[in-house]
């Protein structure tokens, strides 16, 4: 079999993991096939990657060793609907990356088939990204490793019971948005206190960075990180009693929690 991985969806999610497994050479071009139903998403691709491309997901799904789900979990119904027309001959192991869609929903689309549910984040694109997986019941040591092999290609992996895939979904899987705004309202701020907005978004992915350096590298909590930084009567607490009466803290607890129960309601739907 020369084709070693299917990908059905080159969407954003699954356009940061083969940008990543491509440049890192996991696989060459010839080696991926993508199925997408965009016209416009397949010439991208096509001409970015070098990868094949279809708009039949039963082209793909009929010749790769692996087959990654990257589709959205609305269409997950739909998709395997298509794909359940004929048997797939190659056996692949399928990798879904959909937000609440369970394993059973799986085992049950693809029956006979190892699967594993796994949850990235965009920052695969540049290598940083985390992922979480958890395996079904025909998954063998051996699937379980090329899953691993994959996504450590792109960041950091962990292997988690699917009770906790929901509440990954919540924090990393959509943590980089929460990200994203804190540097923006950062950036925003510097705006307001009269920097120039290329050097206060500079002041804030550095500062960004740079904590969370300090913090994996020291391995000191983060409460104890913000102590050492708030002098008595100074800049820091004046900002951080800011922070306390917009609810900053609770309003990022929220969030994972909204998305975690969102990922729920996603998997409940099928
Ligand atoms: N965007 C993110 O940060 C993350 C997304 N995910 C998951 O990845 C999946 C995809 O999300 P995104 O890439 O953000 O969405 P997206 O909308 O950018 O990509 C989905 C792609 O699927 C294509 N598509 C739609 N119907 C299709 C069909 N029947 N056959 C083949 N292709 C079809 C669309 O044209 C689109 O290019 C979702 O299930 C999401 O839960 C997981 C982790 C992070
Ligand atoms: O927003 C979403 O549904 C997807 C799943 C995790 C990140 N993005």
């Amino acid at each position: 079999m020369s084709v070693k991985l299917g990908m059905i969806g080159g969407g954003v999610m699954g356009e940061a993991l083969l940008s990543r497994l491509i440049s890192q050479k996991i696989y060459q071009p010839t080696e991926v096939i993508v199925g997408e139903k965009s016209a416009e998403r397949r010439d991208y691709l096509a001409q970015q990657y070098g990868v094949s491309v279809t708009d039949d997901n039963q082209v793909v799904a009929q010749q790769v060793s692996t087959l990654l789900l990257a589709i959205k979990p609305q269409v997950f119904a739909a998709v395997t609907a298509e794909l359940a027309a004929s048997p797939l001959a190659s056996a692949p192991l399928i990798i879904s990356i959909l937000a609440g869609v369970s394993l059973s929903q799986l085992e049950t689309a693809f029956p006979q088939l190892p699967v594993i549910r796994a949850m990235p984040n965009t920052p695969a694109t540049v290598g940083a990204g985390m992922t979480a997986f958890t395996s079904g019941s025909l998954a063998s040591a051996r699937d379980k490793q090329t899953a691993q092999q994959l996504f450590s290609a792109v960041g950091e992996v962990v292997e988690v019971s699917e009770t906790l895939m929901d509440a990954v979904t919540g924090l990393s899987g959509s943590g980089p948005a929460y990200v994203a705004l804190l540097v923006e309202a950062l950036s925003d701020g510097g705006v307001a206190a009269g920097l120039p907005r290329a050097l206060a978004t500079q002041l804030a992915l550095q500062t960004v960075r740079g904590t969370v350096q300090l913090l994996q590298e020291t391995k000191i909590h983060p409460a104890e990180l913000k102590d050492r930084v708030t002098s008595p009567g100074g800049t820091t607490i004046a900002g951080v009693t800011e922070l306390e009466r917009g609810g900053f803290r609770a309003a990022l607890m929220a969030a994972v929690k909204a998305a975690a129960e969102r990922s729920q309601e996603l998997g409940a739907k099928d």
